[in-house]
């Protein structure tokens, strides 16, 4: 077995289940939204996925510690909400037993959820093995029916080594270019769902995200760009997330004429390490916001090992072994390796001009 590879095999299955998880909450109508302190919603997806995905990871690596997105301390008081999420786990299972085997067993009691949730709290670092877990990445594209991913991602002393994004609402196909329409998508709509993944020096892949064991999967690789004024630029949805207007700045001094592609979620890092689009912008809006690794760190790695390049506004590297946040750099600039640091230049001349 190669390096990696049980954990490869582990991560995507158990992405692939909560994917599951995740639609089927789409689904209904009560979706058991709530309101976090930070205002952002939570549902009862991201609980429920959450919970899938660490006792599948607790099952295979015990001594592995997780930065997870969510706690469940709304939870434990509020009985409907938690007997809501308890049902979709004990009913959430891929089709093929073989699979459901890799993964450990089901969680045995609503205490045992509640405490797999609660696993997530590792405060990070970068000694030893730390998986970043989002269960639901683009939680209000999710509730919209736009673009999501469940995301998950093995560090080890704080470097990236296993990626996986699952991103129900992107087309299966590597080589659909994206189009204004598709950060707003037909939920579920033929063809649509992917697993992109990778390992450390080893390449990206990507797969259709089935509902039993895993799919063939194929090699993807990044777009070269011969001529930067046709790129494709993608960016968040969200204005509260990521400067539009300095985007649309740099876009513009760098030629682009096209309109950016607004997505949320990490189906954006999955939609250019794929060759959909090519460049992603991140530019902070506020000085104080520290981007959480979870949101990066699966999407990092399959870039880079797909021929792109991932810094922070600055040129450098995302630092994930400081903790829960990307607390050293500021916004990202995602390309592919050979137009990166002309890319680049033109953020730090917007951005000084400020
Ligand atoms: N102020 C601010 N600045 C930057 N980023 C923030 C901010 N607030 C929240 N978040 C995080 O944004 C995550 C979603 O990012 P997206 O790129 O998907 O944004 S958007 O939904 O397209 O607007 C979102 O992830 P989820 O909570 O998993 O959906 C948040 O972690
Ligand atoms: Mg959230
Ligand atoms: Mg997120
Ligand atoms: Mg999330």
């Amino acid at each position: 077995m190669s390096t990696y590879s049980k954990e490869l095999e582990v991560a995507e299955l158990a992405v692939q289940r909560a994917t599951l998880l995740t639609k089927k909450v789409f689904h209904e109508k009560a979706k058991g939204t709530l309101s976090k302190d930070d205002k952002s919603p939570v549902t009862i997806g991201d609980f429920g996925a959450q919970a899938l995905i660490i006792q599948a990871i607790k099952k295979n690596f015990p001594n592995d510690e997780v930065v997870g997105e969510e706690e469940a301390s709304d939870l434990r008081d509020n009985h409907k909400l938690r007997d809501q999420i308890w049902a979709l786990v004990e009913g959430t299972k891929l089709s093929d037993s073989g699979s459901e085997d890799i993964l450990g067993g089901p969680i045995k009691t609503v205490d045992e959820m509640l405490d797999a949730i609660d696993a997530g709290n590792s405060a990070g670092g970068n000694k030893g093995r730390i998986w970043a877990l989002d269960p639901i990445d683009g939680t209000k594209g999710f509730l919209r029916g736009g673009q999501y991913a469940v995301c998950l991602a093995l560090m080890v002393d704080g470097d990236v080594k296993v990626g996986v994004l699952g991103c129900p609402n992107l087309p299966v196909d590597d080589t659909a270019p994206l189009t204004a329409e598709s950060g707003v998508d037909q939920t579920d709509s033929e063809g649509k769902g992917v697993l992109f993944a990778a390992i450390a020096g080893q390449g990206a892949t990507s797969r259709p995200l089935g509902t039993a064991g895993l799919e063939k999967s194929q090699p993807i690789k990044m777009k070269p760009v011969s001529d930067i004024t046709q790129a494709i630029f993608c960016e968040s949805v969200e204005a509260g997330h990521s400067s539009h207007g300095d985007q649309s700045a740099i876009a513009q001094k760098l030629g682009i004429t096209k309109a950016s592609v607004r997505m949320d979620s990490q189906a954006k890092y999955g939609s250019i390490a794929r060759g959909a689009g090519d460049i992603y912008l991140r530019l902070p809006v506020s000085a104080t916001y520290q981007e959480k690794i979870w949101d990066h760190a699966a999407g990092d790695l399959i870039v880079r090992e797909a021929g792109g390049e991932v810094t922070d506004s600055l040129g450098n590297r995302l630092n994930f072994g400081v903790g829960r946040t990307l607390a050293e750099n500021k916004g990202v600039v995602a390309a592919p390796a050979a137009i990166h640091s002309t890319v680049l230049e033109v953020v730090k001349e917007v951005l000084s001009k400020k």
